[in-house]
């Protein structure tokens, strides 16, 4: 295992802090975010997901908090952090009233680069997102998805190493959404490191390596989506029968299950009959999935189909941010 220092990360985040009058809304959070990976921040309406990026940023400052981004300190080199980062926020840098390749080349004035240097990383960036055909276009002409695309090829005209993406596919169409998920994929595999606030949980599935759940002013829970979609109940492994002989007799032997097979005997098994299935609780995991096969060679049984169903992050989302009972143990499971 490899250590990792707040300079070796590309942001880390320890007891951040911040309120608005008597209103706590970062409760003295720890965030870790190796370079080159993609991390995702998911929380209801008002979690402080905006305000998390924005402090991490430099756009407002934290009221506590050891920062590092970059391997800068915001606290004391705040312009070293804006030279290393990229933002793109709910509301668009974009101008509408000018064409794609005017706020490009703007973008590029504000970096500072050289007018050629500007032309070409502008003209590289207009192909890579696809908007050549609508360079020459005012902005204002242009679908929510191209606005969303120029927004984040603006943001990659100083070659940024760290992107914040706040809400990057808000109101984009599944198709535009997919293209999106594309961009940020490439943008990791070319080593940028990516901080992520969503609220389709499809997209932190899709696309983070870690996924922080942030509640009330606190993390709730941190892990990968499957760590995560392991802390609530509702996962299965599913066997499906084309011979009734063969799934009632399975279902007697699920039935007179013995300590032999603990996964089972602890969880017992539902019979489902109009599928010819048999549903046995199972976290997924290895070592269930291998108590589970095992009984079934003990047992002589063989399904024709089986599948392994986990909850999907929607189930994560709502028990850790309602009212769900998540143990307390599971929860620093996988921090
Ligand atoms: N400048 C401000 N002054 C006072 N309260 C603020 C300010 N900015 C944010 N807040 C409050 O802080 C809380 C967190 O807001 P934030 O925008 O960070 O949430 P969010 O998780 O990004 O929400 P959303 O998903 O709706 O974008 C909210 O209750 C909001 O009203």
């Amino acid at each position: 295992m490899t250590t990792t220092t707040p300079h070796s990360l590309a942001i880390a985040a320890k007891g951040l802090r911040k309120a608005y009058g008597d209103k706590t809304v970062l409760d003295g959070i720890d965030l870790a975010v190796p370079a080159g990976t993609v991390f995702s921040l998911l929380g209801p309406n008002g979690a402080g997901k905006t305000t998390a990026v924005k402090i991490l940023s430099t756009l407002i400052t934290a009221d506590a908090g050891e920062l590092h981004v970059g391997g800068h300190d915001l606290a004391t080199d705040p312009q070293a952090v804006r030279a290393a980062i990229g933002v793109t926020g709910q509301f668009s840098a974009v101008d509408g009233l000018i064409t794609g390749e005017e706020n490009m080349l703007l973008m590029a004035d504000l970096h500072l680069l050289p007018r050629s240097e500007g032309r070409r990383t502008a003209a590289e960036l207009l192909e890579r997102f696809d908007l050549v055909d609508a360079a020459q276009k005012p902005v204002s002409t242009y679908s929510g998805g191209m606005k969303r695309r120029l927004d984040i090829a603006m943001t990659l005209v100083g070659g940024p190493r760290i992107i914040f993406l706040d809400e990057p596919t808000t109101g984009l169409d599944p198709r535009s959404r997919h293209n999106m998920w594309g961009i940020i994929r490439e943008l990791v595999s070319g080593g940028v490191t990516v901080f992520l606030t969503t609220q389709y949980l499809e997209e932190a599935d899709e696309l983070a390596d870690r996924i922080a759940v942030l509640s009330d002013g606190r993390i709730a829970a941190e892990g990968s989506a499957e760590e995560l979609k392991r802390l609530v109940p509702g996962g299965h492994v599913r066997l499906r029968f084309a011979d009734p002989a063969a799934y009632r007799s399975a279902a007697v032997a699920l039935r007179e299950v013995t300590p032999l097979a603990p996964g089972l005997a602890r969880a017992g098994g539902t019979p489902i009959d109009e599928a010819l299935s048999l549903q046995i609780p199972s976290d997924g995991s290895q070592r269930e999935l291998r108590s589970i096969l095992d009984w079934l060679d003990s047992a002589g049984i063989e399904a024709d189909e089986l599948t392994v169903h986990t909850p999907d992050l929607d189930d994560v989302f709502f028990a850790l941010t309602g009212t769900a009972d998540v143990p307390d143990q599971l929860r620093k499971a996988v921090r």
